[in-house]
């Protein structure tokens, strides 16, 4: 009898894995087996394969597909996009089908990031980016100017001061520029991250993103599966970093609101802030709406979450394509020479503005190494796509199923990008307006599109400026013949074992 128990048991499992592992076939939609529990995300469950690579993979083997049907972990059917076409009608022409981001945080246990764009979903997406992006015109990137020119003075010091043993990892070098220039543009604060190694930013915030044994829990947390993070009680922003941003930003938001109003009742001139929090404050005021405390400190962490690693990791990424491609390097050198003279040697924003082919390596190096290597969007309301190959049929994308844009399978598809291997920063000067839609994603697209990038690119280049306007930059002796690594567990694009690098002083 129990023989006959467990046998059905295990009947039933097999059945209805079968079942669900025959999705795409019942639906008439091509794609790759998918293998119980694990899908197609063997290699990366396994820690093999970074998620990017793996879609990156099935991406290759379909190229006459404008979607494929495939399966993530747990078996759930999901929806690879290929062509530009079905992309661009998912992230800007249908975007009102497939609004929100999958990542899975629960507002109870990080209730900070509930306020955060990224996360945040349906109509609380909506207010709390329209709060953001008047952030990030260029006006206001250009008023934040004077902090980030402050912080490129600290980030040369620091590394004339560490010129004697000339080896910096450079994700950590620009970690500590990105951190301190979001201390100051965003809160008004000194973050002391190069002259002090146990600042709070420096203990608590710089190696957030980094890889670490947790790093795939963490990834499949997010992206895969709120069960377990239920189980084991993930918080997406660590508590200790959430308490200690509340705490400094409510006594930041005390001391200038209190103020404020011991000022007006006295009819006193205000005290002038020009950092982020202000705006934020000022763009309520003009609007007759009340300040809310908890939704600041929301759009804090924001600040501190979005901005400082996807920044800081396109630094390191650029110093390092520079490294190893020396005559793009001496291109972007050449520029910086010839446009800062017409400054008097000075770094200022309008001086950046005119560095464009420093700017195409940026982009250059968002090509090879976006931030994120998939964007994941969920269907929020029914959606039919067309027939994916001739003889099918439309297939209707059911509400919360995820659809996956392959960011790092479109950078690398030599059909959109001849040669994609090699670090080529004119693809972004003469043939951008060649290639077909949404064929960069490195700020992603459409209505979601990154509202902080301007932001992003202006502390990025002003970083690099400052460097090699005085050093060239090379692989460090300890990296040399060992080829960059990527992480392949992080939800973000890491180097797994850091980015090491030494400087030359120019002639
Ligand atoms: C070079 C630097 C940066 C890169 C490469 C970058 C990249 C991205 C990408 C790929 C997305 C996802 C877009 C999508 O889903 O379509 C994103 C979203 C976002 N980024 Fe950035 N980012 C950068 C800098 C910043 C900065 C400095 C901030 C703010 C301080 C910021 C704030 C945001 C926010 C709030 C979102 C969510 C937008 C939404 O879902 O509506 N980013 N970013």
């Amino acid at each position: 009898m129990l023989m006959l128990l467990i046998a059905s048991v295990f009947l039933s499992i097999f059945v209805y894995f079968a079942w669900k592992g025959s999705y795409w076939q019942r639906h008439g939609v091509r794609g790759p087996r998918g293998w119980p529990l694990v899908g197609n995300m063997w290699s990366f469950i396994t820690g093999r394969q970074h998620y990017g690579d793996v879609y990156q993979q099935i991406y290759n083997a379909y190229p006459e597909l404008p979607y494929i049907g495939i399966y993530r972990l747990f078996g759930e059917p999901a929806i690879l996009l290929r062509s530009s076409e079905m992309i661009k009608e998912v992230m800007i022409r249908n975007f009102q089908h497939f609004q929100d981001n999958v990542l899975w945080v629960n507002p109870e246990r990080d209730p900070v990031v509930t306020c955060n764009p990224f996360i945040a979903k349906g109509e609380k997406w909506r207010t709390m980016r329209n709060e953001l992006v008047p952030i990030f015109t260029p006006n206001k990137v250009k008023s934040s100017f004077p902090h980030i020119e402050n912080v490129c003075r600290k980030l040369m010091a620091h590394v004339n001061e560490n010129m004697k043993t000339n080896c910096f990892e450079a994700k950590d070098l620009f970690s500590k520029y990105t951190l301190d220039v979001i201390a100051s543009s965003a809160y008004g604060l000194d973050g002391q991250t190069f002259t002090n190694t146990n600042s709070d930013f420096t203990t608590l915030v710089e190696h957030i993103f980094m890889p670490n044994p947790y790093s795939l829990l963490d990834s499949v947390v997010l992206l895969f599966s709120p069960t377990l993070g239920n189980l084991i009680k993930y918080t997406y922003f660590p508590k200790n970093v959430a308490n200690w941003l509340h705490s400094i930003i409510m006594n930041i938001l005390s001391l200038r609101l209190d103020k404020e109003e011991k000022e007006e009742t006295k009819c006193l001139e205000k005290i002038e802030h020009s950092d982020f929090i202000q705006w934020l404050i000022e763009n309520k005021r003009k609007q007759n709406e009340p300040v809310d405390k908890a939704t600041i400190v929301g759009h804090c962490s924001t600040f501190l979450l979005e901005g400082f690693e996807t920044s800081s990791s396109l630094m390191a990424f650029a110093l390092y394509q520079y490294a190893i491609n020396p005559l793009e390097q001496q291109k972007v050198l050449n520029e910086i020479d010839e446009v800062l003279k017409r400054y008097d040697g000075k770094l200022c924003y309008e001086a950046l503005q005119e560095m464009s082919y420093l700017e195409a390596t940026m982009y250059e190096t968002l090509r090879l190494h976006a931030p994120m290597m998939a964007l994941l969007k969920h269907c929020t309301k029914s959606f039919e796509l067309p027939a994916q190959h001739r003889g099918g049929q439309s297939f209707w994308v059911p509400e919360g199923m995820v659809c996956i844009v392959p960011v790092k399978a479109v950078h690398y598809d030599p059909d959109i990008y001849a040669n994609p291997l090699s670090f080529q920063p004119e693809r972004f000067m003469d043939d951008k307006d060649k290639r077909p839609p949404c064929s960069f994603l490195g700020f992603g697209e459409g209505p979601r599109m990154c509202p902080g990038g301007r932001f992003g690119l202006a502390q990025s280049k002003a970083g690099i400026v400052s460097v090699l306007s005085k050093y060239s930059v090379h692989v460090a002796d300890k990296a040399q013949g060992k080829p960059l690594k990527i992480a392949p567990t992080t939800f973000l694009t890491a180097a797994e074992n850091g980015i090491w690098i030494k400087f030359k002083e120019r002639a």
